[in-house]
């Protein structure tokens, strides 16, 4: 028998690119119309700072040679990715991210003909207005100062192909939130598991739950990241509200079920989504003391010692309708 050539049925991995390219747009086209949700107050983006760090790969088979003899003569210098970001930056006349990195990686396309695939992701910067002092005595948000949110923060990926006919195609697109550090002090619990020789978990019924969340979606229609059509487009802060909101109602049995309802919400609320992912980390405190003299309710928790659990889960629209919560 013949032995098979190497890469017979797949491609090689190829592709190059620039990571951590910070842009900070001001008066980028404020976010508005989007659908309301019970579980939020938020109404859309003002985007007086449209904040990203920006991770852009580049594909095509012309690069080959750059690789295999050294040539550079069909390479756009990493530096040059950089710059391009920055200068369409201020050609933007979108409202999210989702928007940019699509005009950013049609840009490309037009711009170079031996480009075949373009990946594109970023890591939203949050910046918060502060309150200041009003006339009338109380606080109003200022016009100019911000403060950068450290925690929790929004993302995006997009995969865009050249197409035979010189036109391009999403190959993929999710956007998320990452970094959201949820605790509730009561009202979970962990209990009915396996117990065996290798159990010392003690069963919790009352148990303070603290997870790190990463929740991200995708549309039926990716076209729809882009907010062009606001009412279509799925806001971070809204799922982040959602999860919170249906973190305090459940009294959950576990992280599993926890991500299980918070996902059944998002599907409900925004229909034009096809599949939502999370992946949580469990980080409940460790209990110093069950009962302190000067309080009722109060107790001493510490941070837990890794190693940590985590739950990956992905759930689809067919999900509603089914189990509990
Ligand atoms: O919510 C939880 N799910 C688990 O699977 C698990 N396992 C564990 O030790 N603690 C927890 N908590």
């Amino acid at each position: 028998m013949k032995t098979k050539p190497l890469r017979e049925t797949t491609t090689r991995t190829m592709y190059y690119g620039k990571g951590d390219v910070f842009v900070y747009r001001t008066y980028a086209k404020p976010l508005k119309g989007i659908k309301q949700i019970p579980e939020s107050a938020f109404f859309g983006r003002k985007n007086t700072i449209l904040g990203m760090d920006i991770r852009i790969a580049l594909k095509g088979e012309a690069f080959l040679p750059s690789f295999t003899t050294g040539d550079n003569s069909l390479v756009i210098a990493t530096d040059s990715m950089k710059n391009f970001i920055l200068y369409h930056a201020g050609e933007y006349e979108g409202a999210t991210m989702e928007g940019f990195l699509e005009y950013v990686s049609k840009e490309f396309f037009k711009q170079y003909a031996h480009v075949q695939g373009v990946v594109i992701s970023g890591r939203q910067l949050p910046f918060i207005e502060v309150d200041v002092p009003a006339e009338d005595g109380g606080f109003k948000p200022s016009a100019t100062v911000f403060r950068q949110r450290q925690l929790e923060y929004p993302v995006a990926l997009l995969e865009m192909a050249r197409t035979e006919d010189d036109d391009y195609e999403i190959v993929e697109q999710s956007s998320g939130i990452e970094g959201l550090h949820l605790v509730k002090v009561r009202g979970s619990s962990f209990h009915g598991y396996i117990k065996d020789e290798f159990t010392t978990l003690p069963e919790a019924f009352d148990r303070p739950l603290f997870i790190y969340l990463t929740i991200r979606w995708r549309y039926k229609n990716g076209k729809d990241a882009r907010g062009k059509y606001p009412v279509n487009y799925v806001c971070a802060e809204q799922v982040v509200h959602i999860a919170q909101t249906v973190f305090a109602e459940e009294n959950s049995p576990s992280i599993q079920h926890l991500v299980y309802t918070i996902g059944k919400r998002i599907l409900d609320r925004f229909p034009q989504l096809t599949e939502v992912m999370f992946e949580s980390n469990n980080r409940t405190w460790e209990t110093v003391l069950d009962e302190i003299p000067s309080s009722l309710e109060g107790k001493v928790f510490t941070d837990p010692q890794p190693p940590y659990g985590f739950q990956v889960f992905s759930m689809t629209p067919e999900d509603l309708g089914t189990g509990e919560g």
